[in-house]
Order: structure tokens, then sequence, then C-alpha cells
């Protein structure tokens, strides 16, 4: 039976990682540098022979200008697009559009390293007056304002982005289709904690580049725990 591919892929490097900032949902552009990671990761994916079915993508445009620049690449501009707040980065919480460094002199690298790399440690929550925006952003509207995620640990990015795994994105691997993901930092961790099976430990020690595509084998209904990334010899 021949193994169908599920290609995970982090957009490029976006303008704010540039600066060393906090992201999460801040709709930030990609880099010049992310825009040419964008183009390299097609390019890598048509020079292995990658085609796709369906693609899955956040409604962040880091994520899906650099979908597009793989598509376009790969003269697959055609393909269907389902966009998802629940593939967004995770929520950063008050740390948004903070510079890294910043908020290490204040609260510590310890602290900073929990918040950034642990399961469950939550950033601080974003305040009201911040979240307005987002609250009453068109693309969220359906997101109700009491679920409106405040600040999130990698866990409540994973709760909330496993239903739509779960609906969506599983049922059309089981489909056979060839399945494209382009997300975040986080939201990646999240997914590849829950199939490979990480422990704690592990998705504490898991960094995910930009740019850089994750190959999973799916082969008799299940996933092989092992992902492989996509790089060029
Ligand atoms: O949202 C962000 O700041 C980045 O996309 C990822 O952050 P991290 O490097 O702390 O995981």
């Amino acid at each position: 039976m021949k193994t169908n591919k599920l290609v995970l892929i982090r957009h490029g490097e976006s303008k704010w990682n540039k600066l060393n900032q906090f992201t999460g949902w801040t709709d930030v552009n990609l880099s010049n540098q992310g825009i040419k990671e964008a183009k390299l990761a097609g390019k890598l994916l048509k020079k292995n022979n990658f085609l796709f079915d369906v693609c899955y993508t956040s409604v962040l445009k880091r994520a899906i200008y650099t979908l597009w620049s793989i598509l376009t690449e790969l003269e697959q501009c055609w393909l269907p697009i389902k966009k998802t707040w629940r593939l967004n980065e995770r929520h950063y919480g008050d740390l948004q559009g903070l510079n890294k460094e910043s908020i290490i002199s204040k609260y510590g690298a310890d602290q900073v390293t929990q918040w950034r790399r642990s399961f469950t440690a939550i950033p601080p929550k974003i305040q009201k007056d911040k979240n307005y925006s987002i609250c009453h952003d068109q693309r969220y509207h359906n997101l109700y304002k009491d679920n409106m995620p405040t600040a999130e640990s990698l866990e409540l990015t994973l709760k909330r982005l496993l239903p739509y795994w779960e609906d969506h994105i599983f049922p059309d691997i089981k489909k056979k289709k060839r399945v494209l993901v382009v997300a975040h930092g986080n939201s990646l961790r999240a997914l590849v904690k829950y199939l490979s099976n990480l422990n704690n430990q592990e998705v504490f020690n898991l960094h995910i580049p930009t740019g850089v595509p994750i190959i999973y084998n799916f082969n008799n209904n299940k996933f092989s725990i092992k992902y492989s990334f996509l790089k060029n010899e």
C-alpha cells in the first residue's frame, strides 16, 4: 500500500521573529528572509516531487503568505486552502509585542524559558483593552468573546487545535488526501507532541525552525511516530 505523507511547515521568518519580539496572535508580515525561506521550501518540496490535494493554515498572514509561496513554486495555486484560527500561533498574552531579551531582564531567564518551552506554563494574560481589537476583528467573529484566548500555554494551544484536527484534517488524511499544513512554531510543537506522543520534557526541547518541511508517513490508518525534516542535501 502506498504511504501517504503529511507535511507540516512553520511559516518563514516574520518581521517580529527578526526583531526578537513575542508575536502570538499579532498579524505581522514575513521579513525578506522569511519570503526567501517560503520560496525555498516550495522549491525543495517540488524537487522532492511533493504534490498536495488540500492545504490548511491559520488566519495569520505570515502563514498564509508562506503557503501561497509554496503553492506558487509547486504550480498548485488552485488547491483548496482551509483557514482556521485553531492553527494560529499560541496566544502569547501580555508578552505580545515585547522584546524577548527585555522580558528576560524583567522576569529572569528561567521564567521566560518556562513560558516559551514548557507544556503547562501560561504567559501573563493580555490586558482587556489590548485584547479589545482582536475581539472585534472580523476573522474571529465565530469565536465568542468568552472563548477568546487571553494567553495560552502549549497545553491550551493543543486543546483548541485538536477538535479541528479530529474533525477536518485527520478525516482528509484518512481519505488518502495529501495534506499540507502551514502553521506556527508553537501550534506545530503542540501537534508534533500529539502525533509523536512526546512527553513534556521532549516537547520542551523541541524547536521547529522556520520554513523547513516536517514529514510524517501515514500507513494502515496510523501515523509513524517518527517524523523527519526535509532538507537540501
Ligand atoms: O509568537 C512568537 O513569538 C513566535 O512565533 C514563537 O515564539 P517562541 O520562539 O517563543 O516559541
